[in-house]
């Protein structure tokens, strides 16, 4: 029988958007975690996916056993009983590096009950039949687009943008507009008119789409000013953007309906199923439902599904800050038992705690702040996988009292019900864990 606390060997993705070679901190990860792993420095190396989804599963590091087998095999011991039962037997969440060079698709997640139906009629673009509400927590700088903008923000680019105006649906639109939004609401009219002008610009022709592109690069670049209003940094990334997907709809329905959103280490946005996003650049952890189901609509070469993206958006609208994920800080008596080091050592060490407002998962970022530090972590009601991302320490299984290596991208899957410590032997120590309880 497989222990209550061992290390895992993960997989990885390499979409064309991913940094490449060293660059990224997923090829960073994997090559420090397995030595053996040739990283080519031509190549994107875009996710690490830490979980059980058979589009990319992990296995025990030492017996190659696949995750989703170890769990099968006994899904109380390693799971706890409540989760097992709640989610058949099965790891709830995804948790995933991400390390973005070029911008990802203009997307959309399904609810649970879209997702059944694109899984029935279309298993091949959407693998599973699971929702996939997600949550990214920034280790770098990081910029994204997340949930449309607010309602006057996008007044203002309709009213003085005519390329943005020609592919809504010209002054009839506009008028529209004008005469049935209400401000400072949240009446379904808004969503209705945000909608309709939406699928407007998505079913836009390629030719209609290419000449508002040439000329938006036009104006940006005479006239830059119109574009700052609510950000001095737009003008550059829609310039940038271009360059890298040239006359794509994303400029139009990212750049100016999007919210652009810049996190700095440590902060989090967290997207509702069915909220519009697309990740622009940095390295982030990741966590989900366990779904890899993206309905794309623009900036991507793979499989584009505009209507059923068009018909199925939440149509928010909200400011940048409030599409932020704020994390509870040393918030210690829930998830702590105590720590082996006096009061001001304690000081220094951090936890956040990322709680979104959903049942399959949170995350603990861990940092202990000088060698020699150690916490002990009380037994979590579900299962955990934990990864290092900076520093050195030790992981120990309290109940065997084994002790494993932590280094930067080294992986361990934690049972339920078990009690474990963490010892820094490096100056921060960090660590995130994954769980559900
Ligand atoms: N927002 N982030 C995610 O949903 C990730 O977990 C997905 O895996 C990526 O979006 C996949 O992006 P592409 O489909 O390659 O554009
Ligand atoms: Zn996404």
């Amino acid at each position: 029988m497989t222990d209550k606390l061992f290390r895992l060997e993960c997989g990885f993705q390499n979409y064309d958007w991913g940094k490449l070679g060293q660059e990224s901190a997923v090829a960073q990860f994997i090559s420090n975690s397995n030595p053996e792993i040739e990283i080519s420095s031509t190549t994107p190396y875009a996710e690490l996916w830490m979980g059980t989804h058979p589009t990319k599963p992990s296995f025990n590091y030492n017996t190659s056993n696949k995750l989703i087998d170890i769990i099968s095999s006994d899904p109380e011991r390693y799971l706890g009983s409540h989760i097992a039962k709640s989610f058949n037997n099965d790891l709830p969440f995804l948790f995933k590096v991400l390390s973005i060079e070029k911008v990802l698709s203009i997307q959309a997640h399904p609810d649970k009950n879209l997702a059944k139906l694109l899984n029935q009629n279309d298993p091949k673009n959407y693998p599973d039949n699971n929702h996939k509400p997600e949550m990214a927590i920034a280790l770098t700088k990081f910029e994204g687009f997340c949930g449309f903008k607010p309602l006057t923000e996008i007044h203002y680019y309709i009213s003085n943008i005519p390329e943005l105006l020609n592919l809504i649906g010209g002054s009839e639109s506009l008028n529209y507009f004008n005469q049935n939004i209400q401000f400072n609401s949240n009446s379904p009219i808004n969503k209705k008119i945000l909608k309709l002008l939406f699928s407007n610009l998505m079913n836009s022709n390629q030719n209609d789409i290419s000449l508002n592109s040439t000329n938006l690069i036009k104006r940006v670049q005479s006239n830059p000013e119109i574009f700052q209003k609510f950000d001095p940094d737009l003008p550059i990334l829609i310039k940038t953007l271009n360059k890298q997907f040239p006359n794509d709809i994303g400029l139009f329905c990212g750049c100016l309906l999007l919210n652009y959103c810049k996190l700095n280490p440590g902060e989090a946005i967290f997207l509702k199923a069915k909220d519009p996003h697309a990740y622009i650049s940095g390295n982030i952890l990741e966590c989900m439902a366990s779904s890899d189901n993206v309905i794309r609509a623009g900036f991507t070469p793979k499989f584009k599904d505009v209507n059923v993206l068009v018909n199925n958006l939440t149509y928010n609208y909200d400011s940048v800050e409030n599409q932020k994920l704020k994390p509870i800080l040393n918030n210690n008596n829930r998830l702590i038992l105590n720590s082996n080091e006096n009061e001001n050592e304690n000081e220094n060490n951090s936890l956040k705690l990322y709680n979104p407002p959903i049942e399959e998962f949170e995350v603990l970022e861990i940092n202990l702040s000088h060698p020699n530090h150690s916490l002990n972590f009380k037994k979590f009601n579900g299962p955990s996988i934990l990864i290092t991302t900076e520093g050195s320490g030790f992981i120990k299984n309290l109940e065997s009292n084994q002790q494993f290596t932590c280094n930067a991208g080294y992986i361990y899957f934690i049972s339920a019900n078990l009690e474990i410590q963490l010892i820094s032997n490096s100056s921060n120590f960090t660590s995130y864990r994954a769980f559900c309880e």
